[in-house]
C-alpha cells in the first residue's frame, strides 16, 4: 500500500557518482531543514518520507495543526516507510524528525478519548506502535519542541536521540488519568534511573533538553542555530558508510544489553564478534588499516 517516496531530487542525488553528489546533497540538507518539509508524498497522510543522502531516508511527522499528535494511520505509515528503508540496500540509516514545535505532542487523545477496554485489549491498541523497535538498520530521532507522551516514547524507540535547545521530552499520561503506554516506563527508566523518571512520570513534569543530554537520554544537545535535522542526517550518513553487517550486529548487540545479564549479553557480543570473520568487510577493513588506506565496505 505504501510504498519509499524517491523524491525527483533524491533519484537525481542517487544518479551522481558519490563524489560529485556531496555538494548537491549539502545544498538539499539545507533545504530540508532550513524550512517546512519541501517534498510531499501522494501515498502517505501523515509522514513526509524524503532522501537528504542516497544513503540516508528522512521521514518527517507532518501533522502541524496537531503538533504531530500520533494516530493509528500515522504509525502504519512510519511502520511503512521504515520498514521500505530497512529493505532498501542504498539506504544505510534512517531519520525521524517532527517541526519545529513538536516533534510529536504524544499519542492522538482525541483519537483514542472514547476507547473502551474491550476493544483496546481485543484489537491489541498500540500493539503495531512498537514494530519500529525490529527496523535492523540504524534509527535517530531528531527532536525539535515536544517530544511529549507517545512522542518521547517514539525518540526512545529510535537508536540515538539528537536533541536542539528548544526541545523537551516528557510522559505526562498522569494528567490525562493513564499512564505510558508505548514503554515509556520502561525506556525512559532504564535511561534515566528510578528516581527522575518517578519524579517525570507522577509528576508530567517534562525535561529540558540541556537536563535530557546531562542524564543521557539523549546523546547530545546541537548548537544554537545548528540544524538537528542537518546534524542528524550527518550522523546517519556517517553511520551508513560503514559496512551494514557490522553496523547490524553492532546495533543488535547494543539492544541485547537492554534484555539479557552482563554475561549472556557478553557472550552474544562475543559470538557476534566472532561471526563478523566470516564477512568481506572485515577482511577489507583490517587489510586497509595494514595497508594504511580507507576501506571500501561492499557490505558482504
Ligand atoms: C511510539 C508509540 C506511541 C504511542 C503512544 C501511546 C501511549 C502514550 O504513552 C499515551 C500518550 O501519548 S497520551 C498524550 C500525551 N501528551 C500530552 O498529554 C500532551 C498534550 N498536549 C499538550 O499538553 C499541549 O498541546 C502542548 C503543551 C504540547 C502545546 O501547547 P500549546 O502550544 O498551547 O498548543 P495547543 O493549543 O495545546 O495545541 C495545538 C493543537 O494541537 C492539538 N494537540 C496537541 N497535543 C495533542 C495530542 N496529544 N492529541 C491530539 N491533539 C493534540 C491541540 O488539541 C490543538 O489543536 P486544536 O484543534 O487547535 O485545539
Amino acid at each position: 500500500m505504501f510504498s519509499a517516496l524517491r523524491t525527483p531530487l533524491s533519484r537525481s542525488a542517487g544518479g551522481m557518482a558519490r563524489a560529485s553528489s556531496r555538494s548537491a546533497t549539502a545544498t538539499t540538507l539545507r533545504q530540508l531543514s532550513s524550512s517546512a518539509p519541501r517534498f510531499s508524498s501522494p501515498s502517505y497522510n501523515n509522514i513526509i518520507v524524503s532522501q537528504p543522502k542516497p544513503s540516508v531516508t528522512l521521514i518527517t511527522l507532518n501533522r502541524p495543526k496537531a503538533l504531530n499528535a500520533l494516530n493509528s494511520e500515522l504509525f502504519h505509515e512510519i511502520n511503512a516507510a521504515t520498514a521500505a528503508a530497512d529493505d532498501d540496500a542504498a539506504v544505510g540509516a534512517i531519520v525521524i524528525t517532527g517541526s519545529e514545535k513538536a516533534f510529536a505532542a504524544g499519542a492522538d487523545i482525541k483519537e483514542m478519548k472514547d476507547k473502551e477496554f474491550a476493544a483496546a485489549y481485543k484489537s491489541n491498541f498500540l500493539g503495531h506502535w512498537t514494530k519500529l523497535t525490529t527496523i535492523r538498520k540504524p534509527i535517530i530521532a531528531a527532536v525539535s519542541g515536544h517530544a511529549l507522551g507517545g512522542g518521547c516514547e517514539l525518540a526512545m524507540m529510535c537508536d540515538i536521540i539528537l536533541a536542539s535547545p528548544t526541545a523537551t521530552f516528557g510522559q505526562p499520561e498522569i494528567n490525562l488519568g493513564v499512564i505510558p503506554g508505548a514503554g515509556g516506563t520502561q525506556r525512559l527508566t532504564k535511561a534515566l534511573g528510578k528516581s527522575l523518571s518517578m519524579e517525570l512520570i507522577l509528576t508530567g513534569r517534562p525535561l529540558s533538553a540541556t537536563e535530557a543530554a546531562s542524564h543521557g537520554l539523549v546523546s547530545r544537545v546541537v548548537d544554537e542555530g545548528t540544524s538537528v535535522v542537518d546534524e542528524a542526517v550527518k550522523v546517519a550518513d556517517k553511520i551508513a558508510q560503514k559496512g551494514a553487517v557490522a553496523t547490524q550486529a553492532a546495533k543488535e548487540a547494543v539492544n541485547a544489553s537492554f534484555e539479557l545479564n552482563l554475561q549472556e549479553g557478553n557472550r552474544f557480543e562475543r559470538r557476534l564478534f566472532q561471526a563478523l570473520f566470516a564477512t568481506k568487510d572485515q577482511k577489507e577493513g583490517m587489510s586497509a588499516f595494514a595497508e594504511k588506506r580507507k576501506p571500501t565496505f561492499t557490505n558482504e
